[in-house]
C-alpha cells in the first residue's frame, strides 16, 4: 500500500477562472485576478523587494510545473517560473458558486458546493436583527461593536478599544459567507468567545451562512491589538461524506495539518496538528516519516491568505511563497516509493488586486510521484477522485481520477 499527501496552500491561485467576471472586489470583477502570476511580476520589476529581493524564486514547485500551470491557467509567462516539468502538472477549475475555503476545500474533497450561500449585505448593520438579538443573548451583552463588512486587523485598530471599555463583542463579515466574532482572551474570555459563537452558529448554518469564527485577540489601547493563534471555526458540515469520510469510514489514518479539521466540521480526521504555517511544515515533515501506509494527510496552509493575501502584502506573500517552497526538500527526503504527494490551492487572493477579499481564480495541481505527465485543464474534485484512487477506495466522489 501506498500513502497520500494533500497539501494546500491556502488562496495560491494562478488566474484565468472562466467565471471570474461574476465576482466581484469593491465592485470591481476578478477578471484578470492571477495570485502567483501578479506576485512574479511584482518581484521581478522590483515591486516586492521588503525582506527579499528580486525574482520570484520557487524551485521546488516550479520543477513539479507550478510557471507551466500559471501559463495553462491563465495565459500568462510568470516571470522566474516555467522550468521544464518533471512532476505532473495541471490547472484546475472550481465549480462551486463561491470564491471561498470552505467551497474550494470541499470541492477538492470531491463534493462541489450544491447550494448557494448566504452573504450579509455590504450595509450597516449588516446582519439581520434576530441574528444580533442571539448573539446578545448568548453573550449575555445589550449590544454588538462592528456589525458590517471588514477586515480583521483594521478592525481591532477601530473597535479594540471601545470593546474594552464597553465588553460587547466585535461582529463583522466580509465577501464570504462567515459571521467572525473578535473578542479579547482576557476581558472578554476565550473560553467565553468559543461559547458564544457554538451558542449561535447552529442557526446561522439554518441560514447556510458557512461559518461562525472566534477571532480572539490580545493588547491593549496603547501598544495596540494583535490577534492570537486561537482562531476557531464553526462550520458547517459539507452536504455529502468528503474524500476525509472515504478514507476514515475505510478504518485508514486521516491526519489533518492546520485548518483542515475545521473546514471539515471535524468530519473523517484522525489526529489534527495545529499551530502557524511554521509549525505546520514541521507536522508535515514528521508526517512524511511516520504516516502509515495507506494514510491519507491533508494539510492547509493558511498564512498566504490570512497574513498576506488579505491584507494586500505583496512582498510578504512572496516572501512566504519561497519559505514554504525552500523547505520541500526536507519534505521531499522522507517520501517513501509509492507515495503521491499533491501541491493544490482553494481559491484566489491576490495581493496586487483591489480590495481584501479572495480573487476568483483556477487553482495549480501539482504532483509528485506520478512522473512527469501534463493533466491539463482539470476539475478541483478530479484531486478527490485521483487521491481515492490513489488509495485504493471505492469512492470518486463528483470527479475523475487523473491517474
Ligand atoms: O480579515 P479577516 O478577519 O482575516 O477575514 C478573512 O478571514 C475570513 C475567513 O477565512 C474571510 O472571510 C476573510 O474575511
Ligand atoms: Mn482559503
Ligand atoms: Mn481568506
Amino acid at each position: 500500500m501506498t500513502r497520500a499527501f494533500l497539501v494546500v496552500l491556502d488562496s495560491v491561485g494562478i488566474g484565468g477562472a472562466p467565471d471570474a467576471d461574476a465576482f466581484f472586489n469593491d465592485g470591481t470583477p476578478d477578471t484578470g485576478a492571477n495570485t502567483v502570476g501578479h506576485i512574479a511580476e511584482a518581484c521581478a520589476e522590483g515591486r516586492a523587494d521588503d525582506g527579499r529581493e528580486g525574482a520570484l524564486m520557487m524551485p521546488n514547485l516550479d520543477r513539479l510545473g507550478l510557471g507551466m500551470a500559471v501559463k495553462l491557467a491563465s495565459g500568462l509567462i510568470a516571470p522566474g517560473l516555467g522550468a521544464e516539468p518533471w512532476g505532473a502538472w495541471g490547472a484546475a477549475t472550481e465549480v462551486s458558486k463561491g470564491k471561498d475555503t470552505p467551497s474550494g476545500h470541499w470541492e477538492l474533497a470531491g463534493v462541489p458546493v450544491p447550494f448557494d450561500w448566504t452573504y450579509f449585505p455590504d450595509e450597516e448593520p449588516a446582519f439581520p436583527p434576530e441574528i444580533t438579538a442571539a448573539i446578545c443573548k448568548a453573550a449575555g451583552v445589550d449590544g454588538i461593536l462592528g456589525d458590517k463588512h471588514a477586515s480583521g486587523t483594521v478592525i481591532l485598530d477601530e473597535l479594540g478599544a471601545e470593546h474594552m471599555r464597553t465588553g460587547l463583542p466585535i461582529c463583522y463579515t466580509s465577501a464570504d459567507s462567515v459571521l467572525q466574532i473578535a473578542a479579547h482572551e482576557e476581558a472578554f474570555g476565550l473560553e467565553r468567545l468559543y461559547a458564544l459563537c457554538e451558542a449561535i452558529a447552529p442557526m446561522l448554518h439554518e441560514r447556510r451562512v458557512g461559518r461562525v469564527i472566534a477571532r480572539p485577540f490580545l493588547g491593549d489601547a496603547e501598544t495596540g491589538f494583535e490577534r492570537t493563534v486561537n482562531r476557531r471555526d464553526f462550520a458547517l458540515a459539507a452536504p455529502e461524506p468528503t474524500l476525509l469520510d472515504w478514507v476514515y469510514d475505510a478504518g485508514r489514518p486521516m491526519h489533518a495539518v492546520g485548518k483542515i479539521g475545521d473546514i471539515f466540521a471535524h468530519r473523517g480526521v484522525t489526529d489534527n496538528a495545529k499551530g502557524t504555517d511554521e509549525a505546520l511544515m514541521e507536522a508535515l515533515i514528521g508526517l512524511a516519516d511516520t504516516a502509515e501506509d495507506g494514510s491519507l494527510t491533508f494539510a492547509n496552509f493558511v498564512e498566504f491568505d490570512s497574513k498576506y493575501g488579505h491584507r494586500r502584502n505583496v512582498a510578504g506573500y512572496a516572501r512566504h511563497l519561497e519559505w514554504f517552497d525552500a523547505q520541500l526538500h526536507r519534505f521531499f527526503d522522507r517520501m517513501k516509493p509509492g507515495d503521491l504527494v499533491i501541491f493544490t490551492a482553494d481559491h484566489g487572493n491576490d495581493p496586487t488586486w483591489v480590495g481584501t477579499d479572495h480573487t476568483r481564480e483556477r487553482v495549480p495541481v501539482l504532483c509528485h510521484g506520478i512522473g512527469t505527465r501534463k493533466l491539463g485543464q482539470i476539475g478541483f474534485a478530479d484531486v478527490a477522485a485521483s487521491v481515492a484512487d490513489h488509495l485504493g477506495l471505492d469512492q470518486r466522489g463528483a470527479g475523475r481520477s487523473f491517474l
